[in-house]
């Protein structure tokens, strides 16, 4: 790149913030809705092993009743009541038994006269005359001469085993409105009033367009400096959820010639979603394309939230046509905030129920101010049966931080920070409010999934919150967990985990993990060499750059005793994990760090031996009956889970 292209870059991103007009959400809202054609795409008639998940485009009024006439609802005998009082186990009342017996479709031909009876199934129609049923059970029947008879051991009174006509559903009666989506019980109901075909909103067609130079689809190969489209596959999914018929256009550069046919395509469908370019300096192509639609076009580009401050509504003769944000959190979230309730409408389906729930924030958490910030996060059940809200805060370009998510907190634009304990509003993402068996909070582990993924194999719900050792430590300190997994060395004695228990929690022995110094294989300043030596040369090498662990980890007290007072270059990163170490030295951005064997191997680094950590359990004693906890640790002490564990290069000591 030449110094002008590179002056032309940093002009076109400074200049492209100025057309960045932020409005606060609602204000964006109200001038997307203003301008929206929301009626409900109109109605096609489909059978009815076609209509599951559709949307019913009208009311359905039943033109039979179900049943539709009075029927037995056991196997027995047609009655009329007044003949069966008085009868009891020695005083039977007798009856003669009609000619004819009425299975299931046969319709009756004789009266029940008083003193008669009729033979008749579940299923059965009542015959003239009779008003109730007696079960087979209560009867005994005999012949005399030529006539047949039938004892009557128990009274009836009138209706006894008789489903009346119309009484599950009446003719004229309206058994569904139209909004309802058609599960397989409504198409049950659908089916029993002789439904042969229904009528239901036609799905709105929403086209999907990803953008970026960088963007893969999933399934190919994958570069350098590349990602994976998530954003087209989550947003096609949730336009299904919808009841939306996704329309996917593919990845387009960030070329005009490639982008303006796609997006012409897209205006065909009912709605059209672009994700990616909306804010960036170099590229900001989707924006561009889109400022030429009119009537009115864009309505708002830039709104006062985070995630999702670059977003782009558009709507053009009162179709939606909106610029997601490319971070995958971001590009949800604002989708689920505007464009969900747009697709929900043209698809006939009513407003979705808001529903919050209020918990307290058990950690600081910073805000930028300006913006309502809007914080993904995992409920917990505290012993006092209050949630905690732990925040998911991977950023906004996380895929999981909104797929993990029981909801979100907002916060507001003026505070700079929600401090640790402050009651919250949390609302709520998906409906399944069911809590985790087994709460497992803490530092995440390959070797933690292979215990935990044994039990959800079990059929155990599992929720793992992956927020440190500190974090799940302060977490089972609280209650608000089952199980810590924490690995930390107390600096001054050397000893692992022990010395951080309160008398309320007991500690389980986990397993041990193998730290080291990790390096790309054949560079000779480690290769061969002791980790001291190699650490400690390195660290007077300027040219040698460490990345280091974040401040507050195992992994950073084990560097800093290996290093003492040396500062090497690279000492100040704080890479958050054992794969962000060994992706920068991988990739050649760092030479070394310290990180764990199995996690060396997985990358295909060298690896030189410090020191073996322990990766253990903190349980709080009260917890520690739990059923779950104990499948725990069943599952902990399993032969199978145990080799598991050595297989992924892990020291698994004997059981305590
Ligand atoms: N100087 C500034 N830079 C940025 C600002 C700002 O105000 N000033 N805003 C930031 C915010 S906020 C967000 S959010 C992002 C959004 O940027 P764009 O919408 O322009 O998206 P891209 O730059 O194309 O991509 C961002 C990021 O997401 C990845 N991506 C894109 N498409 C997909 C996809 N289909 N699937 C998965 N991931 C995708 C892309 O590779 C980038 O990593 O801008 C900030 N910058
Ligand atoms: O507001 Mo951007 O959408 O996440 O960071």
């Amino acid at each position: 790149m030449s110094n002008q292209d590179i002056r032309r870059f940093v002009a076109q991103a400074a200049r492209q913030e100025q057309f960045l007009e932020v409005v606060s959400r609602d204000e964006a809202e109200a001038r997307f809705r203003r301008h929206l054609d929301l009626t409900p795409k109109g109605a096609e008639t489909v059978p009815l092993g076609a209509a599951l998940g559709r949307v019913l485009a009208a009311d359905v009024v039943a033109e039979v009743d179900v049943p539709g006439f009075d029927r037995s609802s056991v196997d027995g005998f047609a009655v009329r009541a007044a003949d069966t009082q008085g009868a009891g186990e020695d005083t039977p009342v007798v009856l003669r038994l009609n000619d004819e017996v009425l299975s299931a479709g046969r319709v009756p031909a004789l009266t029940v006269a008083p003193g008669t009876a009729t033979v008749l199934a579940t299923g059965g129609m009542l015959p003239r005359g009779a008003d109730a049923v007696v079960m087979v059970e209560h009867t005994e029947s005999h012949e005399e001469g030529d006539a047949l008879l039938v004892e009557i051991r128990k009274p009836v009174v009138p209706g006894a085993f008789v489903a009346a006509a119309g009484s599950d559903i009446g003719r004229g009666e309206t058994v569904m409105r139209r909004g309802q989506v058609l599960t397989s019980r409504e198409i049950g109901v659908l089916a029993a009033i002789g439904r042969g075909e229904v009528s239901v909103v036609r799905r709105p067609r929403v086209a999907i367009l990803s953008t970026g130079d960088e963007i893969v689809a999933p399934g190919e190969p994958i570069r350098p400096g590349a990602v994976y489209d998530s954003n087209a596959a989550v947003l096609a999914a949730a336009v299904e959820e919808l009841g939306g018929e996704p329309v996917r256009l593919g990845i387009a550069r960030d070329d005009e010639a490639e982008l303006a046919p796609l997006v012409e395509q897209g205006l065909a469908c009912d709605a059209l979603l672009l994700s990616g370019g909306t804010s960036k300096g170099a590229g900001d192509l989707s924006h561009r394309i889109i400022s030429r639609l009119s009537d009115p076009g864009i309505v708002a580009h830039g709104v006062a939230l985070k995630p999702g401050k670059p977003l782009c509504l558009a709507v053009t003769k009162g179709k939606p046509v909106v610029v997601l944000p490319g971070f995958p959190t971001s590009a949800m979230f604002t989708f689920h905030e505007f464009v969900a309730p747009v697709l929900r409408a043209l698809a006939g389906l009513p407003p979705a129920a808001k529903e919050s729930v209020d918990a307290t924030v058990p950690m600081r958490l910073g805000s930028e101010r300006g913006r309502t910030e809007y914080v993904m996060v995992s409920l917990v059940r505290g012993p006092d049966g209050g949630l905690a809200a732990y925040p998911l805060s991977k950023g906004s370009g996380a895929v999981t931080a909104f797929s993990a998510a029981d909801g979100f907190i907002a916060i507001d634009p003026q505070a700079e920070a929600v401090e640790a304990g402050t009651p919250v509003s949390v609302q709520r993402i998906g409906r399944d409010t069911r809590p985790a068996d087994l709460i497992v909070i803490g530092s995440h582990c390959v070797g933690l999934d292979a215990i935990t993924g044994r039990l959800v194999g079990e059929g155990l719900t599992v929720k793992a919150l992956n927020v440190g050792s500190m974090g799940g430590l302060a977490a089972a300190r609280r209650g608000e967990c089952d199980v810590a997994a924490i690995h930390l060395m107390d600096p001054k004695s050397g000893a692992y985990n022990h010395p951080f228990l309160t008398p309320a929690l007991g500690l389980v022995t986990g397993y041990r993990r193998l730290q080291g110094i990790v390096f790309r294989k054949g560079d000779v300043r480690f290769e061969g060499k002791t980790a001291e030596e190699a650490g400690l040369a390195a660290a007077q090498d300027p040219d040698c750059i460490l990345v280091n662990r974040n401040a507050g980890s195992g992994t950073r007290i084990l560097t800093d005793r290996l290093l003492g007072a040396a500062r090497p270059t690279g000492y100040w990163s704080q890479a958050k994990s054992h794969n962000a170490v060994a992706v920068a030295v991988a990739q050649g951005r760092a030479d070394w760090g310290v990180a764990i064997e199995s996690v060396a191997t997985l990358y295909g680094l060298g690896f030189l031996p410090l020191q073996a950590e322990h990766y253990d359990f903190v349980i709080p004693n009260d917890r520690r009956d739990r059923p779950a906890v104990q499948r725990f640790l069943a599952a902990l002490a399993d032969p199978a889970v145990r080799e598991k564990l050595t297989a992924l290069g892990f020291t698994v000591p004997e059981a305590e």
